[in-house]
Order: C-alpha cells, then structure tokens, then sequence
C-alpha cells in the first residue's frame, strides 16, 4: 500500500535508479543488481520500496547490453532510460526521459536512489521527502560518521587521521528539484569534472544541500559480505 505524505505545494515527487553498473567489485556473473536476495533480485527490492511512496513514477537507467530487465516482473509506474558510461551519465540520461513526461514540471521533486540500496526504509525515504520540502535546494540521506578516520598512503600507512566532526556517509536517496539537478549534472559533465553523487553537482553549483539522517542499514550492496548483511537487514525490516 503506497503511503501518503503532505505533499509540499502540489508539486510531483519523481524517482530515478541508476541501475547501468557492472557490479565489478562484487565479481559475480551477473550485475549485482540482478543477484537474488531473499529469493527476489536486489533491483526489485529497490523498486517496491520506492513505489510504497508517493512518487508518481521512477525512471530506470539500464546498461544497453542489459538481459536480466526483461526477466523482473513488470511493476506500475516504472519506465526505462539508457545508463551511462558512469553512474552521474546515468542518472542524467534519466532526468532527461522525465523532462519528456507531459505531466512532469521542471521544478518537481526527483529521488535519485541506488539500485544496489534496497534496504533503504521507507519511512526514511518518507522522512527526507519531508524535511527537504522545507528546503528550496534539496538534499538527502545520511549518517554520521562513527568510527575514527584515518587516511593512508599508497602502502595502506596512516599519514593523518581525519576529524570526524561534522562528517557523514552520503546515501540515497537524494532529493532535488528536477531540472536543477539535471542542469548541475550536465555543467559538471560539459566541465569534465567526476561526481560521485548528486549533492556533489549540486555543490558544484554553489548550494549546500541539507542532509537527513538514515537508519544505518540503508547499505550499499558493493562487496560479497554486503549480500549477508542486506539479507539479515530485510529479514529484521520485515518481521518489524
Ligand atoms: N555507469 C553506471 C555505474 C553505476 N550505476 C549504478 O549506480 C549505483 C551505485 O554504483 P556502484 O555501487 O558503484 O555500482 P557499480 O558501478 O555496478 O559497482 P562497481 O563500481 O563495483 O562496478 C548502482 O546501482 C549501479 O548500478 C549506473 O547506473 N551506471
Ligand atoms: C551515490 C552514493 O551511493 C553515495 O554514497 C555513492 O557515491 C555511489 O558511489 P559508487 O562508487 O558509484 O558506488
């Protein structure tokens, strides 16, 4: 059951998920979206997390040698967009199908949210769908960072250790409006400069986006021992 939430000024809330890498550090046959977890694939889960809230559609940028799309069931409201060559390309190729949709305008909400994190609660995705409304820019999900920092040399030697005051994990979702992110993603393509998520184009920009603290399960499925974890994270998320 889609749950609802104050919807800020009739504006419409949009997903895209990247979903185009080859899951190279994970190693395994197919692209690690497409690995199964608690018996459905890991793209799946993503997509019927997204779908539990209110946002009207979500975009899928999808690798053009992509065999395994085709074999997930067929949900509602989910359409297809061409990935990139990185995850930035794919998520702009994204944005670009959406700004095709008559009923879409520039200044709506999109959620760009990795495939490879379906243990994102929807309470969370609901919770920054919230917050950020109050904030003209947008932002996204986060945790703070609790562990000691140290960063190291090319021989894995410590040369400083980092503060972690007022430092956190980047996650996803992040929530932007449309064609701002779209316009920060393609300046900082035309610029060749990498991002490595959403909030960094946006920063590019000069804005600063707010982040929102997530429950710390919301993983990214990256290495072999995240497939363990996520299990255990549904498992415990489903027997709530
Ligand atoms: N060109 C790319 C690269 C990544 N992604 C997506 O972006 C998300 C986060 O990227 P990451 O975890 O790095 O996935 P991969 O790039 O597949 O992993 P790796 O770096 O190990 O190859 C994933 O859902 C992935 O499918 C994408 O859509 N297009
Ligand atoms: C977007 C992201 O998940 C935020 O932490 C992360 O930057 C993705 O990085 P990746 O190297 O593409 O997995």
């Amino acid at each position: 059951m889609r749950s609802f939430i104050k919807l800020s000024n009739n504006l419409n809330y949009w997903a895209v998920v990247p979903a185009a890498g080859v899951g190279q550090r994970m190693g395994s046959a197919c692209p690690k979206q497409y690995l199964s977890l608690l018996g459905k694939p890991i793209l799946q889960h993503t997509l019927e997390k997204l779908l539990q809230t209110n946002v009207q559609g979500v975009v899928v940028s999808l690798a053009a040698e992509d065999n395994y799309w085709s074999q997930l069931p067929t949900l509602p409201r989910v359409w297809t967009a061409p990935g990139g060559t990185e995850r930035s390309d794919s998520v702009r190729h994204a944005l670009e199908k959406l700004l095709t949709f008559p009923e879409v305008k520039p200044n709506d909400w999109v959620l760009v949210h990795d495939a490879a994190r379906p243990c994102v609660r929807v309470s969370d995705i609901q919770n920054l769908m919230q917050t950020v409304a109050d904030y003209p820019i947008g932002g996204l999900l986060a945790n703070p960072v609790r562990d000691t920092m140290k960063r190291a040399d090319t021989q894995n030697c410590v040369t400083e250790t980092v503060s972690r005051q007022q430092l956190w994990h980047a996650l996803t979702p992040q929530m932007f409006r449309l064609q701002l992110l779209y316009d920060a993603l393609t300046t900082a393509a035309i610029q060749g400069y990498p991002v490595t998520d959403e909030s960094q184009a946006i920063e590019l920009m000069g804005y600063s986006p707010v982040l929102v603290s997530s429950h710390p399960d919301n993983i990214k499925i990256t290495h072999p021992d995240d497939l363990a974890l996520a299990a255990l994270f549904l498992q415990q998320q489903n027997n709530v």
